[in-house]
């Protein structure tokens, strides 16, 4: 038997399948628009449900797919689904090939429209304007710490988290042409993609070469596809689109580099089973006042997984605390500590609660 005939009776069982697929992934669509229908003018965009679509479908699987693969694959067909009851406009720090992007598809699916921005700023704006319906906001990294800007923007925005992404970040080097590191004058990248890059230029570039912080890795890309006598540090995604060629890999210092990601918009999240919640603290300036932010969620044996002090723009050496912890801000232990911490802080803005990420 010629190996062609022994892949038909193979070929054959995956055309029966790809037509139950289709056919199957029409009929939840149709429920989709059923529900849609229901919904009204009402949200569509359930981000509790859909981490728990997500988590189901991990628990379900029983392989050969491994589990990240079988969530993307269902993460994109409840974009196209929420496409159907009503496509959504995400806008995200651009431009086009951004990490932030990579979030907002890895978060939204395909199906979402994606609207770059100039700044942080502007993306939470267009938002808070209506012109957009979600925006995704990088908020930490793992090798750099806090993005700055948007936990300042955290503090009076009108806007409400609703998820989380965390997206691995692997940096590369790209030129318009592969030319020698003598004949490079600049590279060109987004000022956290440089710290996180430091040890790989200092090795491999000479002094001579400039570090040139920009906007976003997009705008160093777009940059250096300009003129050959400069580099970028940026993306796959921003290669592809300014047509650069790789000429080193995965060039950040830390292997597990990861950023993380706000979802922000205008709804608030009932619990998934597994959620976090974000707050914003004002603190007194007195003795023990840090101790007395903290102590309620200890008292309450609630986890923080992030706590970050910013210096108050209202007044100087007095600070807001960025603190995320275990659990949905409507649970019954939170709201305890919470009323505990009222009573310590000088104000407690939720931000948001969310499903933990999925993907
Ligand atoms: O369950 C819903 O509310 C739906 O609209 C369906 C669905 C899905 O495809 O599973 C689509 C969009 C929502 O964000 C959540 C889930």
């Amino acid at each position: 038997m010629s190996d062609d005939s022994k892949l038909l009776p193979h070929r054959q069982a995956i055309d029966s399948i790809d037509k139950q697929i289709l056919d199957l992934m029409n009929e939840r669509a149709k429920h989709a628009r059923a529900i849609g229908e229901l919904k009204g003018t009402g949200v569509v965009y359930r981000p509790e449900r859909e981490a728990q679509v997500l988590r189901r479908i991990k628990d379900l699987n029983i392989g050969p797919l491994p589990d990240e693969a079988v969530a993307r694959l269902f993460r994109e067909i409840m974009s196209e689904c929420l496409a159907v009851e009503r496509p959504l406009t995400i806008a995200y720090l651009g431009p086009e090939g951004t990490f932030t992007q990579l979030a907002a598809m890895k978060h939204f699916g395909h199906a979402a429209h994606t609207v770059s921005c100039l700044t942080v700023d502007e993306s939470l704006r267009l938002v808070e304007a209506r012109q957009a319906d979600y925006v995704v906001a990088p908020v930490e990294n793992s090798t750099e710490g806090s993005v700055g800007r948007t936990l300042d923007l955290l503090v009076a925005t009108p806007l409400q988290a609703c998820g989380e992404v965390v997206l691995r970040i692997h940096h590369h080097f790209l030129r318009s042409q592969a030319v020698d590191f003598s004949e490079l004058d600049m590279v060109y990248a987004h000022a956290q993609a440089l710290a996180q890059c430091q040890h790989w230029l200092t090795k491999h570039l000479p002094d001579t070469v400039k570090r040139v912080a920009v906007s976003s890795n997009a705008e160093a890309a777009r940059l250096a596809a300009q003129n050959p006598r400069t580099a970028a540090i940026a993306s796959q995604a921003a290669a592809e689109i300014y047509a650069l060629n790789k000429i080193a890999s995965n060039i950040e210092d830390e292997p597990n580099n990861t950023t993380r990601f706000l979802v922000l918009g205008h709804q608030e999240t009932t619990p998934s089973g597994q959620d976090k919640t974000s707050l914003v603290v004002g603190a007194p300036h007195r003795v023990g006042s840090l101790h007395n932010i903290i102590a309620p969620f200890m008292q309450m044996g609630i986890s923080m997984t992030k706590f970050e002090s910013r210096p108050s723009k209202a007044n100087l050496w007095e600070y807001v605390f960025f603190i995320d912890i275990e659990g949905h801000v409507l649970d019954e232990k939170v709201q305890a500590a919470l009323t505990l911490l009222r009573e310590q802080a000088v104000f407690v803005k939720v931000v948001g609660a969310y499903p933990v990420a999925v993907l």
